[in-house]
């Protein structure tokens, strides 16, 4: 559980680690209003159908917001005291933002300049991809360095942060 006193949580883990399971019972256990921001788009069936479970698991209790580029605008339209808000997932962000070919360094920086003016509690949610072989072309390996900054950036700015695998969370800061 977050102590009262942090305001930004990040949780880091590999696909199917439990990452998202284990955020959603960190923000219910606080007991502030609770606000979803997916940065993951519906691109196809699979995906849909996933995305109508994770909304069906997660209940009505939950506010669901989607935005797949403007993370800060999203979360400067979210923000209030008495709110916490989890961002699933800077991974499928970083991502959406190489295929727009935004200026990522740009992107990154107005996100760090954000945070500690949010008044909402935050809870970052991302996927650790540095931890496997160099991949074989450009764009997956510019994909795990700007994923590699950001998640150095979130993890140097945040009060808490776990890693998460087997569905164990290892708690690193905070
Ligand atoms: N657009 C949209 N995406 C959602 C919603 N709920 C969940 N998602 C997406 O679903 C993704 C997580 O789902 P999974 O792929 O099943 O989980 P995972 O991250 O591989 O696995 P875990 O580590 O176990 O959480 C998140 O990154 C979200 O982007 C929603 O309401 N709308």
């Amino acid at each position: 559980m977050t102590s009262a006193s942090s305001n930004t949580t990040f949780i880091l883990g590999g696909a199917r680690s439990g990452k998202s399971r284990f955020a959603e019972s960190l923000v219910t256990a606080t007991g502030l209003d609770r606000h979803y921001l997916a940065t993951g788009r519906a691109w196809d069936e699979e995906m849909q159908a996933r995305i109508i479970k994770h909304k069906a698991d997660r209940g009505p209790s939950w506010a669901t917001h989607e935005e797949p580029l403007d993370l800060v605008g999203a979360l400067a339209a979210i923000d209030g005291a008495r709110r916490i808000v989890l961002i699933d997932c800077l991974t499928l962000w970083v991502t959406n933002l190489m295929m727009e070919e935004r200026e990522m360094e740009a992107e990154f920086a107005a996100l760090a300049a954000f945070l500690p003016d949010a008044k909402a509690r935050l809870v970052f949610v991302s996927n650790e991809v540095g931890l496997g072989i160099v991949p074989d072309n450009r764009m997956a390996r510019d994909f795990r360095d700007h994923a590699g900054r950001l998640h150095q950036m979130i993890a140097a700015k945040a009060d808490e942060v776990y890693f998460i695998a087997a569905g164990l969370p290892l708690k690193m800061k905070g």
